[in-house]
């Protein structure tokens, strides 16, 4: 019985064995799939809903091979490589001719290689050491060739992601295009993700594409010629004929891969953004306990992600087996079949002489012909990397397109209906004058992203000196008032009269700290250079602006327990290592330092004690700033003059504070 057994275990019929268990394994599992689907519990996950602030696409993400994809990758390859003179394209050369050097390598390798054989086969051991000495002594140039060829890959995709990258940052941080693009549109969600990971990917796709369809292309001409001037051209034009109908077949099936590239991108962004998230409000989450709800809303992301990824595997697997056999084995049965009709012909010139330079002729040749179906394989299993930029480009030039669009003030987002039948202009329709000490409100509507009409038209005047409250309840409009006159929503009719950004100054909610020294934190947005081109304001100068909001002794306290720098120069991270208060007191030494015309403090005193705010007011008053101030303190009524006071149903109220004015507020 054993022996009856061992007559079938060949490697034919176990590598069938195979290919059959993973067939089953993979029907298997989808029918499992489908069960799963129907049960809810599969994923703790299948129960959360949320939603990232990009708008669902109207249809599925389209990506393909086709003439828009060219235009789109022309336009951003021209920032990736700005013109023929520059350093990049001297890499394209150096690429290029790293891959000539190859190619020619290969080519006289095969032939050293065949002459080895010959004097293997005809016993001739001076000539096999001859030229076994001569093959060695190339093998270090051949080394070098090759890894020219790789650095030039690496410093080329290098090149493209950085001035990809520099040119979208320019323009994502232009005016205020980062804040446009979360805030005022909703194409996009994860700009984070366009702009790191998807620009990367897309340089490495095209780098690793040049090398793929040049190095196979140069490989095919070289061969092509040897081949048809010594076989004819009935044999190359027969593989030429099978890379074009192979090629379009298959790329015709690869369609689908672009879009589930630009699927597959979203998805890592949303989980990575869902991560970020977490990260950002560490603490609160902490105190909430909200561990579980956190972790049930991180799985349902990264099942989506998961998902997804799967049916891309399984396409892809499909699509690997037809291109394996299309691109490998097929090429190599045409190649053999193309190389053996010059045999088979009774008068062919390469049939003459004795049988032995008959296989000398038939290796030489067929080797060629080998090499010739591979590369017109690796030809046809480029067009997979093709269709895999097609998702990348897709995906760079959308960001792209947005920054555009916002930096132009284009906006997309679904307005709700109810403002399109009221004469209130349009997004960016308005006017904005700008003057020095004073601030006007000109029969400006107050509409939100979304076409929400706070109030209808609003109009008052605030002259240097006249500090104003600006009361109501929560969601009235107060900071969105804020947001027109800082520029950042658009002004939809009317007129804004303001002096220009530099003075002004905005002072939010949520204190921000950045990145840097100590120093930095009361400068911000300057930098030591800056304020030292400003020239008013030393060190010591900034420890009184210190002193003024009761933090002079942070200098010491963070200069023993920090170990980067000292003083003033001392490192940290400032969102964290700042209690709320303190961070809200820096704000305020920061706005000392800036000493802007006007000045809008957002509740940004909300964490501080009320005489240390009262101090704070009063400076301000002295230095001449002009408050605009939201809060729900009566305390703070006498450091004002007007007060601005929305009902949040569209109507206000622009007053002097009176002696008899009633003050709201706790
Ligand atoms: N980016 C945005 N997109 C769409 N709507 C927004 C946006 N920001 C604010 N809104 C809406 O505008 C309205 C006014 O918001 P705003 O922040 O101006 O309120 P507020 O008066 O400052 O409230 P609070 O006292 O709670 O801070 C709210 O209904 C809010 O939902």
């Amino acid at each position: 019985m054993a022996p009856a057994l061992s007559k079938f275990a060949n490697r034919r019929t176990l590598a069938g064995a195979c290919a059959l268990t993973a067939l089953l394994w993979i029907l298997k599992r989808r029918n499992h799939k489908r069960g799963a689907k129907n049960s809810r519990n599969a994923w703790p996950a299948n129960d959360i809903q949320y939603v990232i602030k990009e708008e669902k696409p109207k249809s599925a993400p389209k990506a393909y091979v086709n003439a828009k994809f060219f235009k789109q990758l022309q336009q951003l390859l021209k920032i990736g490589i700005p013109s023929i003179v520059s350093p990049e394209f001297g890499f394209v050369l150096l690429i290029a001719g790293s891959l000539i050097a190859r190619s020619l390598c290969d080519l006289w390798m095969i032939n050293v290689g065949t002459l080895i054989e010959q004097s293997i086969v005809n016993m001739d051991t001076f000539t096999f050491r001859k030229r076994l000495i001569k093959f060695m002594a190339a093998l270090p140039v051949i080394a070098v060739v090759n890894n020219v060829l790789k650095f030039g890959l690496y410093e080329m995709k290098l090149r493209l992601r950085t001035n990809i990258t520099r040119d979208l940052t320019d323009q994502y941080l232009k005016g205020f295009t980062y804040y446009k693009m979360s805030n005022l549109d909703s194409r996009i969600a994860n700009p984070d993700q366009l702009l790191t990971t998807d620009v990367d990917k897309f340089c490495e796709s095209c780098t690793d594409l040049y090398s793929n369809v040049a190095k196979p292309l140069l490989d095919i001409f070289i061969y092509v010629y040897r081949l048809t001037t010594n076989l004819g051209g009935k044999t190359p034009i027969i593989m030429l004929s099978y890379l074009v109908v192979a090629g379009a077949a298959i790329t015709h099936l690869r369609r689908p891969i672009g879009a589930m590239t630009v699927q597959e991108q979203r998805l890592e962004g949303e989980y990575r953004h869902i991560h970020s998230r977490l990260i950002t409000n560490s603490e609160e989450v902490a105190f909430y306990q909200g561990n579980n709800r956190e972790k049930l809303i991180l799985l349902a992301s990264f099942q989506k992600l998961v998902a997804h990824l799967r049916r891309f595997l399984e396409f892809r697997t499909f699509i690997g087996i037809v291109d394996n056999f299309v691109g490998k084995y097929m090429a190599t049965i045409f190649g053999f079949y193309a190389v053996s009709l010059p045999f088979f012909q009774k008068n062919h010139p390469i049939l003459s002489g004795s049988p032995d330079h008959r296989f000398k002729n038939y290796y030489t040749y067929g080797r060629m012909l080998v090499k010739l179906a591979e590369a017109i394989g690796r030809l046809v299993l480029a067009g997979r990397e093709l269709t895999r930029l097609a998702g990348f480009t897709a995906r760079v030039t959308e960001i792209k397109t947005v920054l555009d669009d916002l930096n132009a003030g284009k906006y997309e987002r679904t307005m709700i209906s109810d403002f399109k039948d009221e004469p209130i202009g349009s997004p960016g329709a308005g006017r904005i004058v700008n003057r020095d000490n004073v601030i006007t409100f000109d029969r400006v509507p107050l509409v939100t992203p979304n076409g929400d009409i706070l109030i209808r038209e609003l109009s008052f005047e605030v002259k240097s000196g006249m500090n104003v409250l600006v009361c109501g309840p929560n969601g009235c409009g107060k900071s969105s008032l804020f947001r027109i006159l800082g520029e950042l929503w658009p002004v939809w009719s009317g007129t804004v009269t303001k002096p220009p950004r530099g003075k002004l100054f905005y002072i939010p909610q949520r204190p921000y700290m950045t990145l840097g020294t100590l120093r930095d934190q009361v400068i911000y947005p300057h930098t030591k250079a800056e304020m030292a081109r400003r020239g008013r304001t030393t060190d010591e100068d900034l420890k009184k602006l210190l002193d003024l909001v009761q933090l002079g002794h942070l200098l010491e306290r963070e200069s023993l327990t920090n170990t980067e720098g000292q003083g003033w120069d001392v490192v940290a991270d400032w969102m964290d290592v700042l209690s709320g208060g303190e961070k809200q007191r820096i704000a305020m030494a920061r706005l000392f330092y800036h000493k802007p015309q006007f000045a809008i403090l957002d509740e940004c005193t909300s964490a501080v004690s009320v005489d240390v705010e009262d101090s704070m007011y009063s400076y301000c008053r002295q230095a001449n700033i002009t408050l605009f101030t939201v809060s729900h303190r009566r305390s703070l009524w006498k450091h004002h003059e007007y007060y601005l006071q929305m009902d949040g149903r569209g109507n206000y109220e622009f007053k002097p504070i009176e002696p008899d004015t009633e003050e709201f507020g706790s």
